[in-house]
């Protein structure tokens, strides 16, 4: 479903150059759930907003469901971005006046989707997450779970094809950290969402079904997690991270 090719990504100009990516190539398939690991600077975010078209790549190419997304250009690319990614954010990004409802559905609306059928996909969603006795409040008048909840309805409420999250546990306690990787994991699931998820964290990583390691700009390994329990992925995922050396302290 998204296939990254020999992607390259160069920042600055001629005798300043930092090269971010250096030729990755990966593929991952409809209802995966992927997480990116790796130091600090290795390229994670470099890689994430390249495939969600915020940044541009030097070269390679980035295909999602077949489309070239490197060559969509201007106008096209907030459309793409509205219908066929979702996004979790870090703070979750949630507008405070807006309710739920208006939040979770807002791409839709802005896409002027007919109301009715936003409201039934709004719902629809909002049954799947467990938040619909909180879709008339508004941000303010919810709890950090329902927030959460909400932020991950947005993200998947048009069917979009993949879910990108960059450290989306990061300013979360451990417990609202579970908390959110749990209805991650409900979302890969039960409702077949393809998630490609940014983290320094092995425990958050430990979630996934697959674990891709970059280091400086470039792939370094990969683990399946398979049939094992998510504990002893987490402890495979630890050693692979000592194995990349560095400040490992870093990643945890
Ligand atoms: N806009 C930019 N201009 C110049 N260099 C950049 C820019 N953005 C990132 N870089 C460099 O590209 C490399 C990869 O950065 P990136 O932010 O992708 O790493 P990361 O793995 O996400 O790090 P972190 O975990 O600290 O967020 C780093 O060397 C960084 O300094």
């Amino acid at each position: 479903m998204l296939q990254v090719q020999n992607v390259e990504k160069y920042y600055g100009s001629k005798n300043n150059v930092t090269k971010a990516l250096d030729r990755i190539s990966f593929e991952v398939r409809r209802g995966e759930f992927i997480a990116i690991m790796g130091a600090s600077g290795s390229g994670k975010t470099t890689l994430l907003n390249c495939i969600s078209t915020i940044d541009t790549v030097s070269a390679g190419n980035i295909l999602l469901d077949g489309e070239n997304v490197t060559e969509i250009s201007g106008s096209e690319l907030a459309k793409f971005r509205r219908e066929r990614l979702g996004f979790i954010f870090q703070d979750f990004n949630l507008l405070d006046t807006l309710t739920l409802e208006e939040n979770i559905g807002i791409a839709l609306t802005i896409n002027h989707a007919d109301p009715k059928s936003v409201q039934g996909n709004v719902r629809e969603v909002a049954h799947q997450l467990g938040i619909v006795d909180a879709l008339e409040k508004f941000p303010y008048q919810v709890s950090g779970g329902q927030k959460q909840r909400a932020a991950c309805a947005r993200a998947m409420v048009a069917g979009q094809s993949l879910i990108l999250a960059d450290e989306p546990t990061g300013a979360l306690d451990s417990k609202s950290s579970k908390s959110l990787l749990e209805i991650m994991t409900g979302m890969n699931q039960n409702s077949g969402a393809t998630i490609l998820m940014v983290t320094h964290d092995a425990y958050s990583a430990s979630y996934a079904s697959r674990i891709l390691f970059l280091k400086d700009g470039r792939l370094f390994n990969e683990l399946i997690r398979g049939e094992r329990s998510r504990q002893v992925f987490y402890h495979e995922t630890l050693d692979v991270l000592a194995l990349l050396g560095g400040d490992v302290s870093d990643l945890l």
